[in-house]
């Protein structure tokens, strides 16, 4: 148990996983609980784990590209593993964002204006088709979730970020392609998780989670 009233997600603001985090708590949380940006899912899991926040919201698998790879191995070395008391499915639809001064520069020289996308390494395989047509010849770079991408964009006017359009109210970047995802029906789990505590049962969603990771450590296997 902890005294803890935060509630913490892969940040910062702007990002899928705060969706999800309000789609599950609610706007503004009850209780006096409050939400907490963190850099990385590793973050979330510390977190948990220490106390310092009550629950985390972690995002676990996509309907496009399957596992998140960073949960599956933490929930796979977390000891003892957090327990899984919730879960929610957000809908994923990304939009390349830019700053103003990259827009300008895609007008005058057309995309080859841009030598970098910024986005979170889960993202790219829901996003090749329209990445095999555009931003070809530029380097993709991975980073620590898509509103982190969208803080790189806003300052480099060479790049783009892949991030949601949520990213675009916090951050001073604009809108150059919406809903670039391949498949319009793109969804990713999210788990809500709490500190395991000493000799309580493993929850439904616990086996069932226990049952994916097995699964998913065949296919990897084979
Ligand atoms: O970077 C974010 O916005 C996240 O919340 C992470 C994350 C993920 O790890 O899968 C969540 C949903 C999308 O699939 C892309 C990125």
């Amino acid at each position: 148990m902890t005294n803890s009233k935060l509630i913490a997600y892969l940040g910062p603001p702007g990002t899928y996983s705060q969706r999800a985090v309000t789609q599950y708590f609610g706007k503004t949380p009850s209780g006096h609980y409050e939400y907490v940006p963190l850099n990385t899912i590793a973050d979330c899991f510390t977190a948990v784990q220490d106390g310092t926040a009550a629950y985390v919201v972690v995002p676990f698998s996509n309907s496009s590209n399957g596992p998140v790879k960073f949960t599956y191995d933490l929930l796979r070395t977390t000891e003892p593993r957090p327990s899984i008391i919730g879960e929610t499915q957000v809908k994923v639809e990304h939009y390349i964002l830019a700053a103003p001064a990259t827009l300008q520069r895609i007008e005058q020289g057309g995309e080859d204006a841009v030598r970098t996308v910024y986005s979170h390494p889960q993202v790219w395989g829901q996003c090749t088709q329209y990445l095999t047509s555009h931003f070809s010849n530029a380097a993709r770079i991975s980073v620590d979730s898509t509103a982190y991408a969208a803080t790189l964009a806003e300052k480099d006017e060479n790049a783009v970020a892949i991030a949601s359009i949520a990213a675009a109210d916090v951050f001073h970047v604009e809108v150059y392609a919406a809903e670039v995802q391949d498949n319009q029906d793109n969804y990713t789990r999210f788990l809500v998780l709490e500190r395991y505590v000493n000799g309580a049962e493993r929850t439904e969603l616990d086996q069932s989670v226990d049952m994916e990771l097995v699964r998913w450590d065949r296919v990897t296997a084979a």
